[in-house]
C-alpha cells in the first residue's frame, strides 16, 4: 500500500508524462513509481488486434490513429469492472509514492480515493490537473480530434476539483516552482 498517491489529470498533450518525469526526477528513485493506467490497457488491446505495443506507448502518430479505437475499446472493459485498469496497473507496485500519469475517469479517481486513503493510515491521494493553453498544445502536435476531445476520455474530469494545478506552457521557472511544491507535499507525506 503506498503512502502517497498524486493523480495526474490533463488534455492531450498538456505534458503529463514530461511534468511526471520530471517530478520523478526529483525524488529518490527508491521511494517513487510513475504508473500508466493506459499501459494494461495499451498491452491488452495490441494484444487482441496485433497491433505494436511500444509504438502505442509514446507520443507518436501511430498512437493517435489508434487512439479512438483503443479508447471506445477500453470503455466497454471499463462497464463491466470500473477498477480493471487501476487493479491491473498497480499490482506488482511496492514503493511508497506513485504518480499516476494518466488519470481520465471519475473511476479513477475514486478507485485510488476509496483503495489508498481509507483506514486510519491514511496514506494522501490528491488530484494533480496538467494545463496548457490549446496554442502550446498544438505546437507539440496537438489537433482536435472529435470523439476525443469532446468524449469522455478528454472531459470527464473537467468538472472535478483539483488539489494542485499545474500550468505547463513552457516557463521553466514556474514550472520548477510548482514542482518543487509538489515534492514537499510527497516528502512531507512520505517521511510523516
Ligand atoms: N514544459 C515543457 N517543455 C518542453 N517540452 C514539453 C513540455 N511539456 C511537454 N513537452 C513536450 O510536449 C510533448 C507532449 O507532452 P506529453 O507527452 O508529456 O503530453 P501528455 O499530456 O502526456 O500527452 P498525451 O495525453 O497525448 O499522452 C512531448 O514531446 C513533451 O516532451
Amino acid at each position: 500500500m503506498p503512502k502517497v498517491v498524486l493523480l495526474f489529470t490533463g488534455k492531450r498533450k498538456s505534458g503529463k508524462d514530461y511534468v511526471v518525469s520530471k517530478l520523478k526526477e526529483m525524488l529518490k528513485p527508491e521511494d517513487c513509481s510513475i504508473i500508466r493506467l493506459s499501459a494494461p490497457l495499451k498491452k491488452q488491446y495490441s494484444i487482441e488486434h496485433n497491433l505494436d505495443y511500444d509504438r502505442l506507448l509514446d507520443s507518436s502518430p501511430y498512437k493517435e490513429a489508434h487512439r479512438l479505437q483503443m479508447i471506445q475499446w477500453g470503455e466497454r472493459k471499463r462497464e463491466s469492472d470500473p477498477g480493471y485498469f487501476c487493479r491491473l496497473a498497480t499490482e506488482e507496485e511496492d514503493k511508497p509514492v506513485w504518480l499516476v500519469s494518466d488519470c481520465r475517469r471519475l473511476s479513477d479517481v475514486e478507485y485510488f480515493k476509496s483503495h489508498c486513503s481509507t483506514g486510519p493510515a491514511h496514506p494522501s491521494c490528491v488530484l494533480v490537473r496538467v494545463s496548457a493553453s490549446d496554442e502550446v498544445r498544438r505546437s507539440r502536435g496537438w489537433g482536435w480530434v472529435g470523439g476525443v476531445d469532446d468524449g469522455p476520455s478528454e472531459c470527464a474530469l473537467d468538472e472535478v476539483s483539483c488539489d494542485y494545478h499545474v500550468i505547463n506552457n513552457g516557463i521553466d521557472e514556474q514550472l520548477d516552482m510548482k514542482l518543487k511544491e509538489l515534492k514537499n507535499f510527497i516528502e512531507y507525506n512520505n517521511n510523516g
